[in-house]
């Protein structure tokens, strides 16, 4: 049987081909219009070209203290009891370029204004006699020397023109926006997003008394749409295998999606309308080493007259958030982004477990502190319809494929869920 490893290898290298596209397809983004449209434009995106610095990080020395901005030789006599007396000059807000500082001499200056030309070194105001800012004509009294340089931040000091800022790949987040920003850039390419189909399956999405409602679709798009895809999405209510066919041809010649990930019909039944559907077309299904998320599909597949990614999920609600956090989602960082899967965390169960035999099961679970350390505490059953629970689990633990218990007090793999919301308040029904 295929290991989970495996399976996610073999994922990698179909996201590999199919995201090429995608990487290679940049577009101009401007932050400024975004946040005047639609600020949602500038989340998820990775970097289409390498960024470097296109002046000196920061700009000009510049105060990093509201105070007084004087020269450093000024006050080298000064003592408590003795205070330099200087003349106080025109204040510097930030913004403004001051006039140059003559000796004698202390402007009043503001956190991030240019340290005005003479001037070496800035004295908090609250350092000053009296402790406040006072007016051009009067004289302030310093009470003590300072090394020059002291509270300037020096022109260059963060990035020197033309270094690197990010290279080119990487993911941008609210810092990576902000450092790109103050390095000077008012808009940057990033690559196309990739384009994704997700399909949810089956005869019981029908209205009707044997019906329920659709827990996949909703799934498969939040947790692409979060990782930075363009998600568009189909819901196929039946279980007929030509009718599934022909929309899948129809929306992929509307949509020229780089990749098609279904929920639902591959396991055993009689009525598999994804596996009928698309294993003539090339899917290759089978079962992995996996619980829950055992049956997998994957496998360029002929759609709308070409071939296309598709990866096919069982349809169990949990089977598919787990096959997301463990097979999809990572292996889509892995390309997108070249991001290492995280190093796992050990952490003990609080309470025994059972898993199948020759299968890597993933618990859901909650991260709880003790004053020994953090446990992991089981959250709902093993049960892969026990999607209610979910949402009160904060991780998955990985109970190898070897292993058919865990004991309470074993340490197990852990890794993160919700990525967007990690520190999410507790929550408990009733
Ligand atoms: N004889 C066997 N039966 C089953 C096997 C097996 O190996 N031999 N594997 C079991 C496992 S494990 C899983 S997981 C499921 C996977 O089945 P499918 O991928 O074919 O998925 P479906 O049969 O279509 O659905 C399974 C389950 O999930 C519900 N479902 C489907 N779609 C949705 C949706 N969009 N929203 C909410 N719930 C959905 C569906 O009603 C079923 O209850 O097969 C086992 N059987
Ligand atoms: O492998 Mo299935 O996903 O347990 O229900």
């Amino acid at each position: 049987m295929t290991s989970v490893a495996d399976h996610r290898a073999r994922l990698v290298a179909l996201l590999d081909g199919a995201l090429a596209a995608a990487r290679a397809e940049t577009e101009t983004i401007a932050p400024a219009a975004a946040l005047a449209d639609d600020p949602t434009a500038l989340v998820g995106r990775v970097l289409g070209e390498s960024v470097r610095a296109a002046g000196d990080l920061p700009p000009f020395d510049n105060a990093q203290m509201d105070g007084w901005a004087v020269r450093a030789a000024d006050l080298a006599d000064a003592t408590p009891e003795h205070p330099v007396r200087l003349e106080v000059t025109a204040e510097i807000p930030a913004g403004e370029t001051g006039r140059p500082l003559a000796a004698g001499q202390a402007a009043p200056i503001m956190t991030g204004a240019p340290v005005p030309a003479g001037a070496d070194a800035i004295v908090p105001v609250e350092d000053g006699l009296p402790a406040r800012f006072l007016a051009p004509g009067e004289r302030i009294a310093l009470p003590a020397p300072v090394p020059a340089g002291t509270y300037v931040r020096r022109r260059g000091g963060d990035l020197p023109t033309g270094a690197l800022v990010l290279p080119e790949g990487h993911p941008l987040d609210a810092g990576e926006w902000a450092a790109i920003a103050a390095a000077g850039h008012a808009a940057v390419r990033v690559r196309r997003r990739p384009r994704v189909l997700v399909v949810s399956t089956g005869r019981e999405l029908a209205a009707g008394p044997a019906g329920i409602p659709d827990a996949d679709l909703v799934a498969l798009a939040v947790a692409l749409t979060g990782a930075g895809c363009a998600v568009r999405s189909l819901q196929q209510p039946h279980d007929d295998p030509e009718r599934l066919a022909a929309a899948l041809d129809a929306r992929v010649t509307a949509l020229a999606p780089d990749l098609v990930v279904t929920a639902g019909g591959i396991s055993a039944g009689a009525h598999e309308v994804v596996r009928q559907a698309l294993e003539p077309r090339g899917l290759d299904v089978g079962v992995i080493a996996m619980q829950p998320g055992g049956p997998q599909g994957a496998g360029p597949v002929r759609l709308g007259g070409r071939d296309v990614a598709v990866i096919a999920l069982p349809g169990n609600p949990v089977s598919v958030l787990v096959s997301l956090e463990v097979l999809v989602l990572s292996a889509l960082r892995a390309v997108w982004t070249g991001a290492p899967e995280p190093a796992p965390r050990l952490v003990p169960l609080a309470e025994g477990v059972v898993s199948p035999a020759g299968r890597e099961q993933y618990r859901r679970i909650r991260l709880r502190d003790t004053p020994t350390g953090p446990i992991a505490v089981p959250v709902g059953g093993p049960g892969s319809h026990l999607i209610a629970a979910y949402p009160r689990a904060d991780a998955l633990a990985r109970i190898p494929a070897e292993r058919t218990a865990v004991a309470a007090g074993e340490p197990v793999e852990i890794r993160s869920i919700h990525g967007l919301h990690p520190d999410r308040p507790e929550w408990r029904a009733g």
